[in-house]
């Protein structure tokens, strides 16, 4: 069992420290730093995993998961590019930062895997999409599909359609929490009790969610098999259509794109590259 250490142990460093220990990756395997020391003894109590300084972090582990804010990877990469060597693992969940930008920093041949998760890795149905970087082999890759198919799902992309799923499945889990929310409120309005509306909007998710999983048909068939012919659903949905719904989400969705985008530019080799949005 590999040893990984969590470098900036936030929202998604958390989700993935945690769906590890659910899947049965040992405690002691693990390792995270945090910036402030309140957040790092709140997440031992948590978790019982233990908190290292970046250098002893970067010693003790196999893998190194980079999971700080793109706008905060300058300073990480200060401390700990020196200490890094060619035998350990990179991983990195940050949203539009290239492979390259590690590669350049750290000693030549060192391997780098570029991952996009989500959220549901705390409770064992993450997404995460992984990209090698250059000097990343097979083996490598595998290392990092085994860990992350532990708290979920798992696709190889190519590094390129890495902003293209940060948008997507990145970012997805807030639409989907986002529709929820909005749900429950049209419940409230109704005059439903919280309590009873987050209930039936919470378990028609997950049912639709099941349905989706099981891969019966198409999205649209299973929408059509709730569209009763003069019924309440076509009501729904033609407001839904008038307000521009599916607009609204094509362009949030190319908007979260641009932002990653956005997010790498200024650490690509060639910062054009970024220009294109
Ligand atoms: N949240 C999500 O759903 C997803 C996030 N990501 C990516 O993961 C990364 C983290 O995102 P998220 O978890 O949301 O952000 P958070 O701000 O919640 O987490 C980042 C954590 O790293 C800490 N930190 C910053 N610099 C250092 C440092 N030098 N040493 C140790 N700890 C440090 C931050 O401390 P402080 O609070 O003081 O800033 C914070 O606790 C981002 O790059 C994001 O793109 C990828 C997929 C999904
Ligand atoms: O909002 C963000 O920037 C991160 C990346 C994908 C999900 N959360």
């Amino acid at each position: 069992m590999s040893t990984i250490a969590v470098l900036g142990a936030g929202k998604i460093g958390e989700s993935l420290l945690s769906g590890l220990i659910n899947a049965g990756h040992a405690t002691e395997k693990l390792l995270f730093t945090e910036r402030y020391q309140q957040r790092a003894e709140e997440l031992t109590e948590r978790y019982g995993v233990r908190n290292a300084d970046v250098a002893e972090a970067v010693e003790q582990a196999d893998v190194l998961v980079v999971s700080v804010k793109p706008q905060d990877i300058d300073p990480l990469l200060e401390l700990i590019s020196p200490l890094v060597t060619p035998e350990k693992l990179v991983v990195t969940l940050c949203a539009g930062l290239p492979t390259e930008l590690f590669e350049r920093r750290f000693a030549a041949g060192t391997p780098v895997v570029r991952v996009m998760p989500n959220t549901p890795m705390l409770v064992g149905e993450a997404m995460s999409a992984v990209s090698a970087g250059t000097h990343a082999t097979e083996a490598h890759l595998e290392t990092v599909e085994e860990m992350l198919g532990s708290v979920g799902r798992v696709v190889r992309i190519p590094e390129n359609q890495q902003d293209a799923v940060t948008a997507l499945s990145g970012s997805g889990p807030a639409y989907f929490f986002y529709l929820v929310e909005a749900m429950i409120d049209a419940g409230i309005l109704l005059g439903l009790p919280r309590a009873v509306a987050g209930e039936l909007v919470v378990q028609s998710a997950v049912g639709s969610a099941a349905m989706l999983r099981e891969g019966e048909g198409h999205p649209v068939i299973m929408r059509e098999g709730v569209t009763s012919p003069g019924g309440t659903t076509i009501s729904g949905v033609r407001e839904l259509e008038k307000h521009g719904v599916r607009a609204a989400l094509i362009d949030a969705i190319e908007a979260a794109h641009s932002r990653s985008v956005e997010l790498g530019a200024k650490h690509r080799a060639d910062p054009s590259e970024g220009d294109e949005d």
